[in-house]
């Protein structure tokens, strides 16, 4: 599986100019293929999302044109689709599957709708039931209830009332209310039940609006679309920037210092989700707002729990469950019932996965509830949910962590991590890498104590898994064996102290006979990946110091400085043997000169992670250098770099 490291986050300042909204760009799609006239549609959302629509419309015989970026031209069918029978794939994308259903069953074809195994368990009943009332056929081709589904030519009634239930998801509202245009009738829509996620009908009413069809409405209760009404195309229509993606950057800058300024919506946004501004304000955050910009800056003493009613905001809200790990006291969120019925249990899967990193959580059926605790580095499931993907990236600022399958962020927002990644700082990285006795370690260690950084000897634990190898029987050469001792190591730094399974092996790991072990075992490929993420969760704040071979290429690419420390090997043989000598072992010169020689040639000539220096790292020739003088060129460097 793919996974991204991130390392624990510093701050969060800068700008983000917001790729376009999900919800709007698929509604406008639908609402340009059903009209009279062509649509320019500018800065719609690239995405999974609206990829499928974009299919699914191509396929319905619907003149689609990429006119380049973010912009494309829409030819309207005027309520006819040209293909009257179609079998098609929407992928998990809820906001192109209820809409397209309620307009291909009033379409008058003969279509299949299908999508990916979690579509088929996502509920769709509800809009079903909705559309038989109007003389729809439509059938279930698996579970009652549940996507995939056959829809059937058929004579819709007219002047008709029709009940739908509001509470489960509002889309099915949304869809039946884009779809009655194209009965030709007057048609009523009365709302079963509370009203779930509002301010999303507040966009499909605007964006059907916007294309000439006006609702009546009678509160949340009862919608009415007038026979005659038809959709006429705007001509051209800018998308929204995504007020859902805003949250992610808002918050960063709530945690992060900030300021961070989201550019796209604002004020006027017709997105319900722009309110997630205010949920964060309550929290303590500094928002400022404009037309079409947002921005938030953290507070003095940081934030404060909020218990707070979600409905209308139901996506933007997962992400004050993970804001709530900055926030003091027990962060409650409420009336979110819909969450389990979403791209996953949302509700279970953010309990199971603050759980994680070391949250109190408790969950409902239609809240959840969390505490902050000391945080630990955990790999992050995110159960094919953009969301989960994004909301997690905030934990950075309180742990280092893995998030695994980072690209399911390509359902709304594809390049989040590289935008993530412009708006924040890292904790800061000196990497130190070099041959054997060069004195990567007692010059790392000794920057790392001058800045206060935490000290990583990537070194010790090769050692420490080539001594665990050979103590459990297992060659180093069976890769796989001693990639299973590498991701099982029970190992604890304690100051000076390594203790494998409770026992100081300080000394035990510093032979020679597992020096060579070690440069064994640290050439196999699955050792080394089942090392990586143990070597990045050292990546804390106030920063690292981290020695060995591949710390600037590898482990962390980003770091401030990259350092390639260096000696004749003769130079070099001779401390390792008057190191040797000190601590009381025997040593031979000869001996150890060609010991070494042979290691560099294996560290330099392996496969993975050689030994090298990087075109990113500056060389420390130490030979005729003392460790002071070694250690006060790391710290000029790096006071260049970081200033
Ligand atoms: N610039 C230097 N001049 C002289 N001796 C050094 C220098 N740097 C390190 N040493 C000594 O060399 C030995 C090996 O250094 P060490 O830091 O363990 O190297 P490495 O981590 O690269 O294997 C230590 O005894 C250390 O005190
Ligand atoms: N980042 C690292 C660190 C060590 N190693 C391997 O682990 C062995 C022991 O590393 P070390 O840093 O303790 O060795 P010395 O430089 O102290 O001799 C090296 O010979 C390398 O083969 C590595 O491959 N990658």
């Amino acid at each position: 599986m793919e996974f991204l490291d991130l390392p624990q986050l510093l701050s969060a300042a800068g700008t983000v100019r917001l790729p376009g909204s999900k919800s709007i760009s698929n509604r406008v799609l639908l609402l340009a293929a059903l009209a009279d006239g062509e649509t320019e549609v500018r800065d719609l959302l690239a995405s999974d999302d609206t990829e499928r629509m974009l299919d699914a419309l191509q396929a319905l015989g619907i003149g689609v044109t990429h006119l380049g970026g973010e912009n494309w031209k829409i030819v309207g069918c005027g309520g006819a689709f040209p293909v009257k029978q179609a079998e098609l794939f929407l992928g998990n994308a809820g906001t192109a599957f209820r809409p397209l259903t309620a307009a291909l069953a009033l379409a008058g074809g003969d279509y299949v709708l299908k999508g990916v195994a979690r579509m088929h368990e996502r509920p769709i009943g509800d809009l079903v039931d909705g559309l038989r009332q109007l003389g729809a056929d439509v059938s279930y081709l698996g579970n009652e209830g549940y996507p995939p589904l056959h829809l059937k030519p058929a004579t819709i009634r007219p002047d008709g009332v029709v009940s739908v239930r509001g509470d489960v998801s509002s889309q099915f509202l949304t869809g039946l209310l884009m779809a009655l245009p194209l009965t030709g009738q007057t048609v009523a829509v009365d709302v079963v039940g509370e009203l779930i996620s509002k301010p999303y009908i507040e966009i499909t009413l605007a964006t059907m609006a916007r294309f000439g069809v006006v609702v009546e409405r009678d509160g949340w209760q009862r919608f009415t679309v007038r026979a005659g009404s038809r959709y006429v195309s705007p001509g051209t229509v800018y998308v929204e920037g995504d007020a859902s993606s805003a949250s992610y950057f808002l918050a960063l800058g709530a945690i992060g210092g900030g300021p961070v300024r989201v550019e796209g919506v604002g004020r006027d946004s017709i997105q319900g989700d722009v309110k997630f501004a205010e949920a964060l304000a309550q929290m303590g955050a500094i928002i400022e707002t404009g037309p079409n910009w947002m921005t938030a800056c953290a507070p003095q003493g940081g934030l404060i729990a909020v218990d707070l009613d979600c409905n209308h905001i139901p996506d933007a809200a997962m992400t004050l469950a993970t804001a709530a790990l900055f926030a003091k006291g027990t962060t409650t969120l409420r009336n979110i019932a819909s969450w389990r019925v979403k791209e996953t249990d949302r509700i279970a899967a953010m309990a199971t996965e603050l759980r994680k990193i070391g949250a109190v959580v408790e969950e409902g059926a239609d809240f959840i509830k969390i505490t902050p605790s000391t945080a630990r580095p955990a790999a992050i499931d995110t159960y094919d949910d953009h969301r989960m993907a994004m909301c997690f990236s905030l934990a950075a600022f309180a742990t280092p962590l893995r998030i695994n399958d980072p690209k399911c962020v390509a359902k709304t927002f594809p390049d989040y991590f590289e935008r993530f990644a412009t708006v924040t700082r890292a904790a800061p990285v000196i990497a130190i890498d070099g041959p054997s006795a060069s004195g990567k370690g007692s010059v790392a260690a000794r920057v790392a104590a001058a800045l206060g950084f935490a000290y990583l000897d990537s070194g010790a634990l090769y050692r420490l898994t080539a001594l665990a190898a050979q103590r459990a029987g297992i060659a180093w050469d069976d890769e796989a064996g001693v990639a299973a001792i590498a991701a099982g190591l029970d190992v604890v730094f304690t100051g000076e102290d390594i203790r494998l399974a409770g026992v100081l092996v300080g000394d035990a790991i510093r032979t020679e006979d597992i020096s060579a072990g070690a440069s064994k075992v640290a050439a196999l490929p699955a050792v080394r990946e089942a090392l990586l993420f143990r070597q990045r969760v050292f990546n804390t704040l106030p920063g690292l110091v981290g020695d060995g071979r591949d710390m600037g290429s590898v482990i962390f690419p980003r770091a401030v400085l990259k350092v390639f420390l260096t000696a004749t090997a003769e130079a070099r043989a001779e401390r390792r043997y008057k190191q040797l000598i000190e601590k009381g072992f025997s040593a031979n010169l000869p001996d150890l000169l060609a010991d070494l020689q042979q290691r560099d040639a294996r560290d330099s000539q392996r496969s993975v992670a050689p030994l090298r220096q990087e075109a990113d790292a500056r060389l420390l020739e130490t030979t005729q250098l003392t460790i002071e003088q070694a250690v006060k060129q790391v710290l000029d460097w790096y006071s260049e770099a970081s200033s």
